[in-house]
């Protein structure tokens, strides 16, 4: 509990403990903010938004959306939210607290905080909060939508990513990355989402870096945008058409960031495979096909470990 660093009140250095080896560091530099990182808007034509769906989440596996149809004024609120909810005194907080990493609904910090050899700078709530259902009930639609563009593009019947398991699981995730900046530590680490697609809502405090060839972009936050991301489980799904970025969030130098990050999951029991119209005898598959839930355990002890999650079903 006395973990949580959005308790400990300024924090002006790193405790040793969150010092990350000099190769994984982010380094001193000033990263310039990027604005190579394409941005759809979704206003436009349907089959125009399809073929850019698609053509982003080849080449970058990332984007950010502008007219997505959720109020600016819910957006502005789940973040305010979010804020007072790290704001709170320590005794509020401790009720949620956790370290069951196994525990859906918790308040917790870093990401395996008794396991892990370095800690991350990161507070964060997982909790489904009935004040948060409206938004929840906006993203989820949006998510929806997405997926439903990403399945014309790849040639799928409709309602494809509605069918069955693939996108029964919807989990949200506040999280707080308190100043300063100390170049030391990282608030989240080089990862890939092991999901079908994140929509993540962010304020005006950058900090999310994205890897595109080798290379370390900052993404530049555009008011009333969300960011979306291709998840490992739907660039299975696709075959690789479309790739799952790594990415990793910085801390500020300035300001505290707060972000709310929803994933929209499989089921466990969910098999895993790529779309059949995307496989055929000239074609043949990837990766073999699996289990949701094993593929999260595997994704668990792979991503700790530096390897890449998707390495041991490839065929
Ligand atoms: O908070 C952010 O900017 C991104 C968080 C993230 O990448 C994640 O939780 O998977
Ligand atoms: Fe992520």
């Amino acid at each position: 509990m006395d973990k949580l660093i959005s308790s400990r009140c300024n924090l002006q250095h790193v405790p040793d403990s969150y010092v990350l080896p000099p190769e994984s560091r982010p380094g001193e530099e000033e990263f310039a903010l990027c604005e190579v990182i394409p941005v759809i808007d979704l206003g436009q034509d349907r089959a125009e938004n399809v073929q850019q769906v698609l053509k982003v989440g080849q080449e970058f596996g990332f984007f950010q959306l502008t007219n997505h149809g959720v109020s600016k004024k819910l957006m502005i609120d789940v973040l305010e939210v979010a804020e007072e909810f790290f704001e709170l005194p320590i005794e509020d907080k401790a009720s949620v607290y956790s370290e069951d990493p196994k525990r859906s609904c918790r308040l917790y910090t870093s990401i395996d905080y008794d396991k892990e050899k370095v800690h991350f700078w990161r507070d964060s709530l997982r909790h489904p909060l009935e004040l948060l259902g409206k938004y929840s009930v906006e993203v989820r639609k949006l998510s929806m939508l997405l997926l439903e563009l990403i399945g014309e593009g790849l040639g799928q019947e409709s309602g494809f990513f509605k069918r069955g398991e693939l996108n029964r699981v919807q989990l949200m995730a506040l999280n707080c990355y308190p100043r300063p900046n100390p170049s030391l530590t990282l608030g989240s680490p080089r990862h890939g989402d092991v999901n079908l697609i994140t929509v993540l809502l962010q304020g005006p405090v950058h900090g999310l870096q994205v890897l595109n060839d080798g290379q370390w972009l900052a993404l530049q936050p555009l008011p009333d945008a969300f960011v979306i991301n291709i998840g490992l489980a739907l660039q299975i799904i696709s075959k690789g058409k479309l790739r799952s970025a790594e990415h990793r969030v910085t801390t500020n130098r300035t300001s505290a960031r707060t972000t709310v990050t929803t994933f929209i999951h499989p089921s466990g029991d969910c098999l895993v495979e790529p779309a059949k119209v995307m496989t055929n005898n000239h074609n043949p598959p990837l990766y073999r096909s699996f289990l949701y839930k094993d593929f999260l355990s595997t994704y668990i002890v792979d991503t700790y470990e530096g390897k890449p999650p998707l390495k041991r079903y490839i065929l």
